[in-house]
């Protein structure tokens, strides 16, 4: 609403804020013989929309709810009082740092993020930096050094994994630098890092984003960071020789999944169809890899692989992640396992994307301080093939 359709004496700066608009009496609806002021917000009014398809069941959308004043001095007490909640909710972010990978996906990024997200940033009165990104690890490398992070209460990355992964290395690792952790000692304390990355869904995959909030739908996802939702998640380390490596929060794949991610950089000029024409190149060249697995099966988590309850934002379990890990035992010491294997996987989400909505590891636990081992063994190529299908349409993968 443009401020010329305001009524007369109504003064903008007294209705600073979160409240978005004031409109004056019109259409139908107003018959009455006072002037009225209808007050439309941002206030925390959405809802779930009653789709039945399989990915929409968790999107959000954004919904206007007009409140009818009879009077203009108790119009301004309502403004007054709304605009003093809306002061109290400090989880929600009021300022942020966006990343814009415009060569994600399908090379939406910024176009998704001008059109459907900064509006509705702005209708929250949120301000935002954003930095549309000029190469590969633009993002990483600005966060690592030059961000000035105090400015912020969060960071949002527009793009998929990647651009996700990017993020997360860049903070992290900031916060190591800055606090002297030596990210290369495997059992370093990592200090947790106060700012919270959102993510809007602009990638091929944008599994991350789909195992966490249930939905690749960046109006959703901007709703969540507006609202001021968060959801902890497993950060699991990569260390070789006692350097670092990389942190993963989803997939770590060695064999099958490492060769389809390799094979499919080399053709990203097709999108995410690049993905099919890999994972069809890698299934047929049947490679399989001779390797020893040492782990340290978890106790006393309460968590299932064949758990029926997807873990999403908010889940009860993993609510006190910080207790989880630390009661996260194996105290009947190492397993060891030598085999040949096809594929050797740790999910430490359920990794459900729209290709496969439950996931590889449907009940994995976002942050409950373990990771899904899956380890598939020199087999023939029609087992394979059956291993690979389920993930597609099986809740029970095992
Ligand atoms: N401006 C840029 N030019 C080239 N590459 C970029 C740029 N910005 C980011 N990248 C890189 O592009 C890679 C892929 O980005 P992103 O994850 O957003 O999309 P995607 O690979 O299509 O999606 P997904 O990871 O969900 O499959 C990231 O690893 C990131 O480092």
């Amino acid at each position: 609403m443009h401020t010329s359709d305001w009524p007369s004496g109504c003064n903008r700066s007294s209705f600073s804020g979160h409240v978005c608009n004031l409109v004056k009496p019109g259409g139908n609806e107003c018959k009455m013989t006072n002037w009225t002021k209808y007050y439309t917000s941002l206030l925390p009014k959405f809802h779930v929309t009653n789709y039945d398809g399989r990915t929409r069941r968790h999107q959000w959308c954004c919904s206007d709810v007009t409140f009818h004043c009879a009077n203009e001095e108790l119009c301004e007490q309502w403004i007054q009082v709304a605009n003093e909640q809306l002061a109290l909710l400090t989880n929600r972010p009021k300022s942020l740092l966006v990343y814009i990978n415009p060569f994600g996906g399908k090379q939406c990024g910024k176009r998704i993020y001008e059109q459907k997200v900064a509006p509705m940033f702005r209708r929250a009165s949120i301000s935002a930096d954003v930095i549309v990104t000029e190469r590969a690890n633009h993002a990483r490398d600005h966060l690592k050094t030059e961000a000035n992070l105090d400015k912020y209460d969060g960071v949002v990355c527009v793009g998929g994994d990647g651009m996700f992964s990017e993020v997360l290395h860049g903070l992290v690792t900031r916060i190591q630098t800055d606090n002297g952790v030596d990210q290369n000692q495997p059992d370093a304390e990592l200090v947790p890092c106060s700012l919270r990355i959102g993510i809007i869904p602009a990638g091929s995959t944008d599994c991350i984003c789909f195992g966490t909030v249930g939905t690749n739908d960046p109006v959703t996802s901007a709703l969540h960071i507006i609202v001021g939702d968060s959801q902890p998640m497993d950060v699991c380390s990569v260390h070789h020789d006692d350097i670092f490596l990389r942190y993963s929060v989803s997939l770590l794949g060695y064999g099958f999944y490492g060769d389809v991610l390799t094979d499919s950089e080399r053709t990203r000029w097709l999108g995410p169809a690049r993905y099919d024409l890999s994972g069809v190149k890698t299934f047929l060249s049947h490679n399989y890899y001779e390797g020893t697995i040492s782990f340290l099966p978890a106790e006393n988590n309460m968590g299932d692989p064949r758990d029926k309850l997807q873990c999403r934002s908010g889940c009860f379990l993993c609510v006190d992640s910080a207790g989880l890990l630390s009661s996260v035992h194996g105290s009947s010491g190492w397993s060891v396992i030598r085999a040949e294997f096809i594929a050797i996987n740790a999910a430490s989400m359920s990794c459900a994307c729209p290709r496969s909505p439950k996931g590889l590891s449907p009940a994995a636990h976002l942050a409950d301080g373990t990771t899904d081992l899956i380890l598939v063994r020199k087999c023939s190529r029609l087992d394979f093939l059956r291993h690979l299908v389920r993930h597609t349409n099986k809740g029970d993968q095992v």
